[in-house]
């Protein structure tokens, strides 16, 4: 996964299913204003507690605009090209809750269901879904709203490795997570996670995890 060479970065001139780069004018107390700003698709996302063996399914796959913010201003050169040798690919891997864009005419439960099963390889039945939270996962650039969501899971659900749509190009890899390991992570002064998997674990220790666990499971 961390195997990333031919970097090459370069201005989004054509039309892209992903992401639409707008400038939006405003009049906002009598003062004409400009804000420039990106269109996304929502999103889901699914806190995915497997209560056999207590651990947190989380993911962990390489994300280029995570890589690319990791590059300093030197190492980005004129012609686009980013050194691989000097800024390797482990610099853009994150760790994050299975999710996936809101890009099919299904219910979020449905899309949730979706992704935990092209992704974490999870079966996991529509009434497992509970609804935690629906926020903005950007507000500067970007405004789309992320609704996440919480499943517990069973070994006997897991029907498929997962690790993401071949078709797609994804390369995501399952990442099994004991509590005690989880308040290690939220200990540490910097992670490459979105602030949604810091909400998702701080709402699951105050309000899933079993309070007497201290160790990691295997
Ligand atoms: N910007 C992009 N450029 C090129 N291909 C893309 C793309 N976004 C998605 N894709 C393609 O669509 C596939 C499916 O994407 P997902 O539904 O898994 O969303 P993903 O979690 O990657 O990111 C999405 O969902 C997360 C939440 O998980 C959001 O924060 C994030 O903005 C959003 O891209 C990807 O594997 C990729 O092939």
């Amino acid at each position: 996964m961390e195997a990333v060479e031919d970097v090459k970065v370069e201005a989004l001139t054509a039309a892209s299913q992903f992401v639409k780069p707008l400038r939006m004018h405003y009049r906002q107390d009598k003062k004409d204003k400009i804000w420039d700003l990106v269109s996304l698709h929502d999103s889901v996302s699914v806190i995915l507690f497997n209560t056999d063996r207590q651990v947190l399914v989380l993911v962990r796959q390489f994300r280029p605009a995570v890589y690319y913010n990791s590059v300093p201003e030197e190492g980005r050169q004129a012609s686009g090209h980013v050194d691989t040798s000097k800024y390797p690919g482990c610099s853009g891997i994150t760790l994050e809750l299975c999710a996936g864009i809101v890009d099919k005419k299904v219910s979020l439960e449905e899309m949730a269901q979706l992704e935990a099963l092209e992704e974490c390889g999870y079966d996991v039945p529509l009434k497992n879904f509970d609804h935690v939270k629906t926020f903005r996962s950007g507000v500067g650039v970007s405004g789309d709203r992320q609704t996440m969501f919480y499943a517990e899971v069973t070994d006997k659900m897991k029907v498929t490795e997962g690790g993401g749509l071949e078709a797609e190009g994804e390369l995501i890899e399952v990442v099994e997570m004991g509590l005690q390991e989880v308040k290690e992570l939220m200990a540490k002064p910097e992670i490459t996670a979105p602030v949604g998997l810091l909400f998702a674990l701080t709402w699951f220790l105050q309000h899933k995890a079993p309070s007497n666990t201290t160790t990691t499971a295997t």
